[in-house]
């Protein structure tokens, strides 16, 4: 199998703040991609651009605001949007699929099985995904509200050697350079520290939309399964090559990760969870160093209501959500024998089908 490369690239890249597609940019983009995939990669594009693609033809003087405005734009501007990508590609030879999600299906397993089988026929096709959030049916709080975070999924879905997200600025700096003159670049990052998150600032122009705060969120989604990360610029002929040599203008995000499989993906980011499970401290030790499984005994407080098979949320002794799993016990079930140890949970509730809370091979380690 080809190396996957995931690449993102946001409205500000593609688009003028009075709205309308930059042929330019999408020709440019489209010939970088197409130099990957000479270059023996299966390549992937996330695209924005719909809605900023979309407002001056259906007749908003600027970016709108209301959902149902927005909605009404993407649906103008994503056909505009394929017909500029599947142009530039067949000027390189190549085919351009379409493919349209939400978050939705990524908290069911199932359509992300489908959706993973639509895109390796797809690249095994030789053909370019390029895909975007479904806006017309996605509700405000289910909208991923910017790509990054759906870059990183799909990322990981599609187990990608790199996720690259191409935006304005050439990478995360210590402050928004747009507000501070002496920010300064940060060009590797092994590790997303609170500190971090607080160098970064919302969007940086009327088009765009997360920031680089949703850049840093899809960077620890991405290196948490496995993928590592690339924030920058490409402008220039052959910068796109650069920066997944590792010689681009930008920040790099590392993982020492093994890519997840398809079920702890789910478990981690997109699943629901009912409920909150908090542990003591030898319990998260445990959990994030030892490998073990959760038993009784380190369990402190349960919140929610959950019953057996419902992933939950685990929280240590500050209320740092350390991870995710899956229940083996009823949330009264667990009331009943929380801080017990195995003896008494046994004597207890008399023979239970699996005694562990929550199974190491169903936990997922968040923090
Ligand atoms: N610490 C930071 N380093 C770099 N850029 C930052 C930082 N904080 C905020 N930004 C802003 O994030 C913007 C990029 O995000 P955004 O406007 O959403 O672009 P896109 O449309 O490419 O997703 C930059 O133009 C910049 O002004
Ligand atoms: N799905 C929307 C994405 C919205 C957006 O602006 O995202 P981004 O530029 O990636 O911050 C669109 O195509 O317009």
């Amino acid at each position: 199998m080809r190396p996957r490369i995931v690449v993102k690239i946001g409205s500000s890249s593609l688009t003028s703040s009075e709205g309308g597609l930059n042929m330019e940019a999408v020709g440019f983009y489209a010939g970088e991609l197409a130099s990957l995939r000479s270059a023996g990669y299966d390549v992937l594009l996330v695209t924005s651009g719909a809605v900023a693609a979309g407002f001056r033809k259906i007749g908003y003087a600027s970016r709108p605001r209301q959902l149902h405005e927005k909605q009404a734009a993407a649906a103008v501007g994503q056909a505009l949007l394929m017909r500029a990508y599947q142009n530039a590609f067949a000027g390189h030879g190549l085919t351009s699929a379409q493919i349209l999600l939400t978050r939705t299906d990524f908290a069911s397993r199932k359509r992300m099985n489908n959706a993973s089988m639509t895109i390796d026929e797809l690249l095994k096709q030789g053909v370019i995904p390029v895909i975007n959030e479904n806006d017309t049916v996605s509700i405000d709080e289910l909208k991923f509200g910017d790509n990054d975070t759906l870059s990183a999924l799909v990322a990981n879905l599609v187990r990608a050697q790199q996720l690259l997200i191409l935006t304005d600025m050439d990478g995360l700096y210590t402050a928004d350079p747009r507000k501070s003159a002496d920010a300064k670049r940060l060009d590797e990052i092994e590790e997303i520290t609170a500190e971090i998150y607080s160098a970064a600032g919302g969007a940086g122009s009327s088009v765009g939309t997360g920031g680089m705060r949703s850049k840093i969120d899809a960077a620890k989604i991405a290196t948490r399964g496995g993928v590592p990360v690339f924030i920058g610029q490409v402008k220039e002929e052959g910068d796109l090559l650069k920066a997944l040599e590792h010689r681009g203008k930008g920040t790099y995000f590392a993982t020492q990760l093994a890519s997840l499989p398809v079920k702890k993906q789910w478990l981690g980011f997109t699943s629901s969870p009912l409920g909150q499970i908090i542990v003591d401290a030898g319990a998260e030790k445990a959990l994030l160093h030892g490998g073990h499984s959760l038993l009784p005994v380190g369990v402190k407080r349960v919140e929610g209501h959950f019953h057996a098979g419902d992933v939950v949320e685990v929280r240590n002794a500050h209320d740092e959500c350390i991870g995710r799993g899956i229940v083996n016990y009823d949330e009264e079930q667990l009331q009943a024998v929380l801080g017990l140890p195995t003896g008494e949970v046994v004597a207890k509730l008399g023979e239970v089908h699996r005694l562990e809370v929550i199974h190491r091979d169903e936990w997922i380690t968040l923090k």
